[in-house]
């Protein structure tokens, strides 16, 4: 649906976007995961035809990106775009007016949008009156008023409380099975991992992995990760090479990536003798292939 190729973008002498390459899928979540600076804003905005790129190109449904590719894409960017002392439906009947929809259609869509984003009671609220998740809502539903085919989510959840992001994190699926492809961009790995079908992981304006959850573990050579709380971790470390556990640091914790299927008894007694405050066991989660391809 949206394709990616050889993107550059450079401002003055910093190269923001260095051979991006991505292809997203109709109908599924790509999550395009980066650290503060590493471009995905500056690629949304190529994407939407705000900013133009040095070379490469962007197409959607085989269109190179201009004024009528905007028309079926939805934006809700990372700072809401909201007038606060207008409600809702003021709101949504603004937006919808800007991207043209006769008045029918916009009464139509406005209830439809505030429904599927859960805002219905609160249609004639001020949004300055709104929660933090609600307004966060909203601001997504601004995304969706003119149904577009594909949704770009920058940082949705980020700022809101755990219930809030629940409640988006659902909304992300219910779009999903209505068949609109999402773009999400997020520096949340659980939130990546929860929702995305495929991840791609920028650095400095390239893309160092891309796959789904499931090909992106095969870049650590692991099973498990073990995490281990002890005194004695040169000693710790040592024991665990001898039977080819990898050692890595993960902030403050000491972590091993155990290369077999191995019982946690079996896991213990590769530490005989050593004194463990604690042990974890751990699937190999997204956080520990970011860091590892990342750093
Ligand atoms: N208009 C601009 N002029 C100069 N530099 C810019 C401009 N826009 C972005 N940059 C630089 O490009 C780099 C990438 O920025 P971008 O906003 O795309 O990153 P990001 O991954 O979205 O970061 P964040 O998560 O902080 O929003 C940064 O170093 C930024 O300072």
């Amino acid at each position: 649906m949206l394709r990616i190729k050889n993107l550059n973008k450079a401002y003055g002498k910093r190269k923001v976007l260095q051979d991006l390459t991505l292809h997203i899928e109709h109908g599924k979540i790509y999550g395009l995961l980066g650290a503060n600076g590493s471009g995905k804003t500056t690629t949304i905005n190529i994407i939407c035809n705000l900013v133009k790129a040095d070379s490469g190109y962007v197409t959607i449904y085989n269109q190179e990106v201009s004024e009528e590719t905007k028309k079926i894409i939805g934006i809700a960017p990372q700072e809401n775009l909201l007038y606060k002392t207008l409600s809702c439906e003021e709101n949504l009947n603004f937006f919808a007016l800007i991207y043209g929809l006769d008045s029918h259609t916009r009464r139509q869509q406005v209830e439809a949008t505030l429904s599927a984003v859960n805002l219905l009671d609160r249609a004639k609220s001020p949004v300055e009156t709104l929660s933090g998740g609600m307004q966060r809502r909203l601001n997504i539903a601004v995304a969706l008023v003119h149904q577009p085919k594909l949704v770009i989510l920058d940082e949705p959840t980020t700022g809101l409380d755990i219930e809030a992001r629940y409640e988006i994190w659902e909304l992300i699926r219910q779009l999903k099975n209505q068949g609109i492809t999402i773009l999400l961009t997020t520096h949340l790995l659980d939130e990546a991992e929860r929702l995305c079908d495929k991840i791609g992981i920028l650095k400095s304006g390239r893309i160092l992995a891309e796959g789904s959850l499931l090909e992106l573990r095969k870049r650590i050579p692991a099973q498990e990760i073990v995490i281990v709380q002890t005194s004695e971790e040169e000693l710790a470390i040592a024991r665990a090479l001898e039977y080819g556990f990898t050692p890595r640091r993960y902030g403050r914790d000491l972590a091993f990536w155990v290369p077999e299927q191995l019982e946690l008894k079996e896991i213990l007694s590769r530490f005989d003798g050593i004194p463990l405050d604690s042990i974890a066991r751990q699937p190999v989660r997204l956080e520990y292939i970011y860091l590892e391809l990342t750093q």
